[in-house]
């Protein structure tokens, strides 16, 4: 483990250098790791263990899409591919990555198959620090970690074959064998994570949810929007409010701000763009750093769980969600977004 210096404070990572795949595989030789759920992170994470050269066998109900997808992707029924319990029987190590709210209802078939010694998985924190609501709590004689992808299991997969690495966050719960640690890691270096750093499960799941429903995807959305209806009223066209809102920042200023940071960015901006911006970021951080707290609070009072609980609990929870995606994709800005898109030249 490395101890890095993080803008002045120092952090654990443990890089794939000083924990190379040669190494994750040998820690990992006499284990069966099966994958149980088939979504996003199943996939990304179980083609990523495979082509790396684990022993990795899939858990999902048959009579699923997931299923079907699993098969088309290569996973072979009474091979590699099994029902949830029959995979959960015969691994060491159980990757659970069901939704949240299935792994609710999964938890009593799990449990159940979670002998002494072996390794219970999960990529966020939630069933475990909210196990008042989740009912989740794993016998002590098995480990208890968390390897937490930032990022989509799609992307995870991608960056994967593009040669990247999306980098993870690590946790150990409970470590029963003494091989926690040991254990933890290979699997982070085997799904394909660029680097890891060191979290706990509570702390993943606040950052996670504070994350997801801020910056990442809540914040952005309602951002985006506030400015575009704003340009839309003031009489400008869906081109330009889409263009000076969404696509600039995409495919131009984002892609800068990755490469080397936001002053980077700044400074190749114009001087009139820069002392705007400059003057600008604090009335907007003023703006919204009182909905973060809000946010946070909620996160760490359980009532965003409970919320997401309740909701993904429902059983026309994937309707309702895909009729809320609808309308965000039937929306002027998003649907200017499409014609947008196809403009690209690399496109056409
Ligand atoms: N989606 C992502 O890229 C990320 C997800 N995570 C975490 O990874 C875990 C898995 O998330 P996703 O891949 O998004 O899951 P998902 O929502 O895509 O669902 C995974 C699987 O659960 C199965 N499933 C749903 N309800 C079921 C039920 N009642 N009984 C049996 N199977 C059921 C589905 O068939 C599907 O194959 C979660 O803990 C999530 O928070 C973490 C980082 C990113
Ligand atoms: C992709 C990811 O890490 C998220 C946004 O937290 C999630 O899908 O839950
Ligand atoms: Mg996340
Ligand atoms: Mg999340």
């Amino acid at each position: 483990m490395a101890v890095m210096n993080f803008g002045g404070v120092e952090e654990n990572v443990v890089t794939r250098d000083e924990f190379p795949l040669s190494k994750a595989k040998e820690v990992l030789k006499d284990e069966v790791i099966a994958v149980i759920g088939y979504g996003v992170q199943g996939p990304g994470q179980s083609l990523n263990l495979r082509d790396n050269g684990f022993n990795v066998i899939v858990g999902q109900r048959k009579n699923s899409k997931s299923w079907d997808k699993a098969v088309a992707d290569g996973w072979v029924p009474g091979k590699t591919l099994f029902e949830i319990e029959e995979a959960a029987e015969k691994g060491t190590i159980i990757q659970y990555l069901l939704s949240d709210a299935a792994q609710i209802e999964v938890w009593p078939v799990i449990k159940k198959h979670l002998t002494p010694g072996k390794a219970l998985y999960f990529s966020h924190g939630f069933g475990i620090t909210y196990k008042d609501r989740t009912g989740i709590i794993p016998p002590p004689d098995v480990d208890v970690i968390l390897v937490a992808p930032k990022g989509s299991g799609t992307s995870l997969r991608k960056m994967f074959l593009e040669g990247r690495g999306l980098n993870s966050s690590y946790a150990i719960f409970q470590d029963a064998t003494g091989k926690a640690y040991d254990r933890v890691i290979a699997l982070g270096i085997g799904i394909g994570s660029g680097y890891l750093f060191e979290t706990t499960f509570e702390r993943e799941v606040y950052s996670d949810l504070t994350g997801e429903r801020g910056t990442l995807m809540g914040a952005i959305q309602g951002l985006f929007l506030a400015q575009y209806e704003t340009l839309r009223e003031h009489g400008h066209t869906p081109s330009e409010a889409f263009n000076e809102t969404v696509e600039e920042l995409t495919q131009s200023l984002m892609p800068l701000v990755a490469e080397k940071g936001m002053d980077w960015m700044y400074a190749n901006c114009s001087t009139t763009a820069q002392r705007g911006a400059l003057d600008w970021m604090g009335p907007f951080h003023d703006a919204v750093k009182p909905v973060f707290e809000k946010l946070y609070n909620e996160v760490a009072s359980g009532n965003e769980a409970q919320r997401s609980i309740d909701s993904n609990s429902q059983p026309d929870y994937r309707e309702k969600l895909e009729e809320e995606l609808k309308a965000l994709r039937e929306s002027e800005m998003w649907q200017t977004g499409v014609v947008v898109r196809k403009l690209r030249p690399e496109n056409n």
